[in-house]
């Protein structure tokens, strides 16, 4: 047998003449290169399938033009071209083509204090899609990082302040024996909760853009934050981080308004929707708070 017998039910006519927003493939195993390094990724490959007689598309020429994303480093110009694949290769079929890119951006980070450094790892999407022309791209990344309850802070700081008339209560002041007593268990009788939150970043991006902005924006975003979760760690940089937490006590409402002015002023960036999620320690739910800026759904 050779191919010219193979039966091809995909070019066959349907029996229901519909035409369907998306068909292809998710979850394909594909090495793509970001600034240079090999990065494993899943992608979903799909097209509209516009002709409503026809029977299916052709898999395997979306899942060929991912080839293109093996060498070249990761930008918007290379996944204008990949999409453009999907389409030739479908001419009558479809007129919109989808490709999501799913992978863990590594990125080495600096301890606070030490000379330290480690790995930290960043989820991210990447969803691209050309229709009637049109060609957008989407990021979602997700951004870990620690957040300190400033209402929990306030309550601890009263019941030390309690602690504090109650120990030194009728009993000259000492310098020594106040600093002896800061340093104890008695002097931090309560300590404020914290919690590893995410901020869920959901990015569109400008159209005419040469790279993607992936670590610009992971920087900006952890700035505004302030307390961005750690790696490689000793005393001097778990003190350091004790420091900032304590300057920087947020809601989670505080948190998504920081991300917000800051995302505005991200080079690259039209239109935005974040999350920010803070997996309280106080309850076994989570807080959470959203915004969106010029995001049309
Ligand atoms: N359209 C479609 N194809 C599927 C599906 N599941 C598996 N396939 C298979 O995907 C394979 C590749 O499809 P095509 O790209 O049309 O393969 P082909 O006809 O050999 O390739 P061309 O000559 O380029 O059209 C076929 O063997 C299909 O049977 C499905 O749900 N829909």
């Amino acid at each position: 047998m050779n191919a010219l017998t193979l039966p091809d039910i995909a070019a066959q006519a349907s029996r229901q003449a519909l035409p369907l927003e998306w068909v292809g493939m998710c979850g394909i195993a594909l090495p793509v290169v970001i600034d240079g390094q090999r990065t494993a990724a899943k992608a979903d490959a799909g097209v509209s399938l516009d002709d409503g007689e026809a029977r299916g598309i052709h898999m395997s020429r979306l899942y060929l033009a991912l080839e293109m994303l093996e060498q070249e480093n990761l930008n918007p110009a290379l996944l204008h071209r990949v999409l453009q694949r999907f389409l030739d290769s479908h001419d009558g079929l479809a007129h919109s083509a989808y490709l999501r890119l799913h992978f863990d951006l590594l990125l080495k980070r600096p301890a606070l204090v030490s000379p330290l450094t480690g790995w930290k790892r960043y989820p991210l999407s990447i969803e691209a899609r050309l229709k009637n022309a049109m060609f957008h791209v989407e990021l979602k990344i997700d951004v870990p990082y620690s957040s300190t309850c400033p209402c929990s802070a306030a309550l601890s700081r009263q019941l030390i302040q309690q602690q504090f008339v109650e120990d030194f209560a009728n009993r000259p002041l000492q310098h020594a024996d106040v600093l002896a007593w800061l340093g104890s268990t008695q002097g931090i009788v309560a300590t404020p909760h914290s919690q590893r939150s995410t901020a869920e970043l959901r990015l569109r991006l400008d159209d005419f853009l040469d790279e993607l902005p992936l670590i610009a924006l992971i920087n900006d975003a952890e700035s505004a934050l302030g307390t961005a979760v750690q790696t490689a760690v000793k005393r001097a940089d778990e003190q350091a981080f004790a420091l900032a937490n304590g300057q920087n006590l947020m809601f989670c409402e505080d948190a998504a308004r920081r991300l917000n002015q800051a995302l505005r002023r991200s080079p690259g960036v039209n239109a935005f929707h974040l999350r920010v999620v803070h997996a309280e320690s106080l309850h076994a739910h989570d807080a959470v708070a959203e915004s969106r800026w010029n995001w049309e759904v």
